[in-house]
């Protein structure tokens, strides 16, 4: 019997402990003396992740409305017991994410090259091997570059618009995001992989599998990530993979065999696999560090991470917001059959980039739909905040909310309002740098940019032209955003009603 008191009596003292260490770490910006939101639970401010209904996504983005209403230009909040620094005066992030980005160099996320080689890719490295592979990356996304797989991409538009055709027989409200993600990832196998993945014929296409689980959080995954959560020094110590063995396999080996099926036949194709070619070339030409093929399978994992899901849930928000504002989708199908006529009938990669207003719409989506809500950087070490007396510590995390900034009303009147307008050149000029963030900023910007702003456009391009989109009494204009995913998405299908036009 005394054992199980004295058992029961160390479990009440080390939750006690517990509690008290939460409670006595939740001061830390309060002994630090920056504002900060104080914590109605043991959570901290990020909500139960039991009970979640806005996800960190959504937390950060009214920590920063709370910060603002309190005209302040940082904040601290916490994450259960450890502390979030949160930059809100556009200055104060573009000192952060430019200014003094050595001081912020990395994402801080898990990555093993020994025991999961496919975890090392670009988003995950810091340091000299992140900087090193992003010399290594970045002659691969030239605009010279995207001119060259400008018709690869087109060709994986055409089945895009036959598929919608194809499915208006049977159904006029249709499931926008499914038919647009099976268009991205046939993109992405082509650009990337090299490989026709033939996403509309085949639904069980091997590629278009992967890709879907590409973005999908393992079980494993989940319970790593909750006690990450909850205890992140614990979670420095426990190794799991971030890319299962089975993804790991499937990515290394499909490299590897296009690269020895071109090397033998000596084919040469204008995709991300020929630029890889190259760069193994020419490292070995010069006596330089090539790339292995694990790295290579690394960057390539990450560009379908990156490629996938964020254009395709851009685009359903742009076709939704579209179904609801009538007249600027006929304002951007004007300027897509202007564009046409001066192409005599085609659309050129030129064509493509002088489209003014269809920049504009793309932005606009952008501003109003981040698909990475928030950007994330680690401290690596202490730095002095400008003009104030406070210092942030190495090893803390900071959290940019992009959705707080592009929902600022003092940037952007009537947020919710869907207005193209906001990014002519004249009020973009007034806009202090900074409040536009869908890419991220600095050093560290989305090295995919041109190829996802390609990708969206011409599908749209495509659509636009051959049919009209509009409401569905399925669905309802104001979407509720999925507090778990990764990338922001809706709890429910956006469907849409589509009707073919007659040129
Ligand atoms: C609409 C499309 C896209 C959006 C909105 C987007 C957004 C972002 C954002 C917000 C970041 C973080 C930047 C930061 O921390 O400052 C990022 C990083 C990154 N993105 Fe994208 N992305 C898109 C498309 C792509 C595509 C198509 C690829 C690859 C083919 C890609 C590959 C990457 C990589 C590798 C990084 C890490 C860069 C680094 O840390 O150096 N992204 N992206």
């Amino acid at each position: 019997m005394w054992v199980i008191s004295f058992l029961l009596s160390i479990l009440v003292i080390f939750i006690l402990t517990c509690v008290l260490y939460i409670k006595w770490s939740q001061n830390y910006w309060a002994r630090k003396k920056i504002p900060y939101i104080k914590p109605t639970s043991l959570w901290g401010n990020i909500e139960n992740p039991f009970k979640q209904k806005l996800g960190v996504k959504l937390s950060a983005k009214e920590a920063y409305m709370q910060f603002k209403r309190q005209g302040v230009p940082h904040g601290g909040i916490y994450k259960i017991a450890e502390p979030v620094y949160m930059p809100i005066n556009p200055e104060l992030i573009k000192s952060i994410l430019a200014k003094d980005f050595s001081y912020f160099n990395g994402h801080g996320f898990p990555h093993d090259a020994k025991k999961d080689p496919l975890s090392a890719h670009l988003f995950n490295l810091d340091g000299d091997s992140w900087r090193n592979t992003r010399i290594k990356l970045t002659p691969v996304f030239t605009s010279g570059k995207m001119k060259t797989m400008f018709n690869t991409v087109l060709d994986c538009g055409k089945p895009l618009t036959q598929h919608i055709n194809a499915e208006l027989g049977k159904n006029k409200s249709l499931n926008i995001h499914e038919i647009i993600s099976f268009y991205t990832i046939d993109t992405i196998g082509s650009c990337v992989f090299g490989v026709e993945c033939n996403s509309f014929k085949d639904p069980n296409a091997e590629f278009k599998k992967f890709g879907h689980q590409v973005i999908k959080v393992s079980p494993r995954n989940k319970i790593y990530n909750f006690i990450k959560f909850v205890a992140p020094t614990i979670g420095k110590f426990i190794h799991v993979r971030r890319v299962s063995l089975e993804m790991e396999r499937f990515v290394i080996n499909m490299i590897q065999g296009v690269f020895d099926y071109r090397k033998s036949a000596k084919i040469v194709r204008k995709d991300f696999i020929q630029l890889f070619m190259e760069l193994e070339k020419k490292a070995k030409a010069n006596k330089e560090d090539s790339f292995t093929i694990q790295e290579i399978a690394a960057q390539a994992y990450i560009f379908i991470v990156g490629g996938f899901e964020t254009a395709a849930t851009t685009m359903t928000f742009l076709l939704h917001e579209l179904a609801y504002n009538q007249e600027i989708q006929e304002k951007l199908r004007n300027e897509i059959r202007e564009t046409l006529r001066s192409g005599n009938g085609s659309l050129t990669y030129d064509g493509m980039t002088e489209m003014k207003y269809m920049d504009q719409v793309v932005n606009e989506t952008l501003r109003k739909y981040p698909p990475l809500a928030f950007l994330n950087r680690i401290c690596t070490k202490d730095y002095k905040v400008p003009n104030t007396d406070v210092t942030i510590n190495k090893g803390t995390p900071i959290l940019i909310s992009s959705m707080g900034l592009h929902h600022d009303s003092e940037y952007y009147p009537n947020p919710e309002k869907f207005d193209p307008g906001r990014f002519i050149k004249e009020k973009k000029k007034y806009r202090p740098s900074f409040t536009f963030i869908p890419f991220g900023e600095g050093p560290r910007i989305c090295i995919g940019q041109r190829f996802g702003l390609m990708q969206i456009k011409i599908a749209i391009f495509l659509l636009l032209n051959d049919f009209k989109f509009l409401p569905s009494d399925q669905s309802n204009y104001k979407l509720i955003f999925e507090p778990t995913s990764v990338v922001l998405g809706t709890k429910e299908v956006v469907k849409l009603n589509i009707v073919k036009l007659n040129h």
